[in-house]
This record gives C-alpha cells, sequence and structure tokens, in this order.
C-alpha cells in the first residue's frame, strides 16, 4: 500500500507506522495537577494545545476534584478534552510532553505528585503498543478520574481494546472519589 494510502487509513498502522501524519483525526487527552495552581495550569495548558497549529478543540470537561490514586499527596484536579488534530500520535504525544514542560513538569517517582501530566488516551480507534507511546493509554480503564470526564465530553467513543464505549467503562469503576469542582 502507498504512503498516501496509509496516511488516509488510521485503521491499518501499526506499531511501524506510528510518524505517519494522517489527515483530520478526533483525539482523547486526560489532564491532572496537583502541585501549584492546578486550575490555572489546567486552563493555561488547555488554551496552549487549543492555539497550536494542526489541533482544533472540540470540547472540554468539567474539572474534578479527585483522590490522589499512587501514594499519599494531595488532591488532583483532573479533566479531558478532546481535539481534532492533523498530526500523527507521535508527533501529537511530544507536542503533549513539551507542554508539560513548559508547565514545571518534573519527573519524579511513578504515580508521584506533579504540576500537569496530559496522557494521550485515545486517537480515533487506533491501537498503538511501541515503547515510547501506547494509545488507548493502557490504564485508562481502570481510572475513574479519567472515566468521569471523559464520559462527560465522549460518552460513546469505543476504547477499541476492551470493545466498551466510554459510558459502559465508567460504569465499571468506583466513581466515589471523584467530585465535580463547581463552577468550572
Ligand atoms: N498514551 C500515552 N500518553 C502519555 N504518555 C505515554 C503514553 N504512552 C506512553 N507514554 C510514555 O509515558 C511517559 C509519560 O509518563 P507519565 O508519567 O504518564 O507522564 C512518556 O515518556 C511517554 O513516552
Ligand atoms: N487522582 C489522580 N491520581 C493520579 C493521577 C491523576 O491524574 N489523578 N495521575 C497519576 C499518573 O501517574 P503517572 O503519570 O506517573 O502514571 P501513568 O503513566 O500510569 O499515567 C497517578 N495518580
Amino acid at each position: 500500500m502507498s504512503v498516501e494510502n496509509k496516511k488516509n487509513s488510521p485503521e491499518i498502522f501499526t506499531k511501524h507506522d506510528a510518524e505517519f501524519k494522517p489527515k483530520i483525526q478526533a483525539s482523547a487527552i486526560a489532564l491532572g495537577s496537583n502541585i501549584g495552581d492546578s486550575l490555572a495550569i489546567l486552563e493555561a495548558a488547555t488554551a496552549e494545545l487549543a492555539a497550536i497549529a494542526g489541533i482544533q478543540l472540540t470540547a472540554k470537561s468539567s474539572w474534578y476534584i479527585t483522590k490522589a490514586v499512587g501514594p499519599p499527596q494531595p488532591d488532583y484536579i483532573n479533566g479531558c478534552i478532546s481535539l481534532q488534530v492533523q498530526m500523527s500520535p507521535l508527533e501529537l504525544l511530544e507536542t503533549l510532553l513539551a507542554i508539560e514542560q513548559k508547565f514545571g513538569r518534573v519527573r519524579q517517582e511513578r504515580w508521584g505528585p506533579r504540576s500537569l501530566d496530559l496522557d494521550l488516551l485515545l486517537y480515533d480507534d487506533l491501537i498503538i503498543d511501541t515503547p515510547t507511546l501506547q494509545i488507548p493509554h493502557p490504564r485508562m480503564q481502570e481510572r475513574a478520574f479519567v472515566l468521569v470526564p471523559l464520559a462527560e465530553i465522549a460518552p460513546d467513543w469505543l476504547e477499541p481494546i476492551s470493545g466498551y464505549v466510554i459510558r459502559e467503562l465508567v460504569k465499571k469503576v468506583d466513581c466515589s472519589d471523584v467530585h465535580l469542582l463547581k463552577g468550572s
């Protein structure tokens, strides 16, 4: 198959094809922060992403206060956005990592506190499994702090590994530690 055809057929991407630039695709991103002025950081990061060429913000969830999963640390603010992107999954990941850096993200312990975490959850119905990038995000199915905001903006999006849509996945997790941040 020609490169041009591969670009237009996301369903036949393989792990070796993550650098191909497709036409416009939908993507979902999870945002989280529990250090600094988290709400301001999350709003600014969203605006920063939306201003990038090749990215269009299509939906933004409410913000939620969530109990930290992992070692003891302050509560997080979490939310999700959906985008139309005209960049490859790898380019999108690099864009997210650059914005994390800009907002002072320091990588320390796994699941430790951070000023900004941006996770690439879904990219159309693509499945990618490489050392640097896994899509769908491998832990999204078990995370109420991801599924609750995602269900708000994309209830019918199919998570291609489980075969369930987001509104079904959110019913399978305990959402008692996820609370709407009033006014967001
Ligand atoms: N789907 C993904 N979204 C974000 N980061 C990913 C994804 N798949 C692999 N990665 C790698 O994870 C680290 C970032 O880890 P965090 O501690 O969650 O920020 C990054 O180096 C990616 O290569
Ligand atoms: N409530 C809440 N808890 C969390 C949150 C979060 O956003 N909200 N992010 C984490 C992410 O940890 P890390 O990025 O190190 O791991 P990952 O690669 O599994 O996403 C760990 N725990």
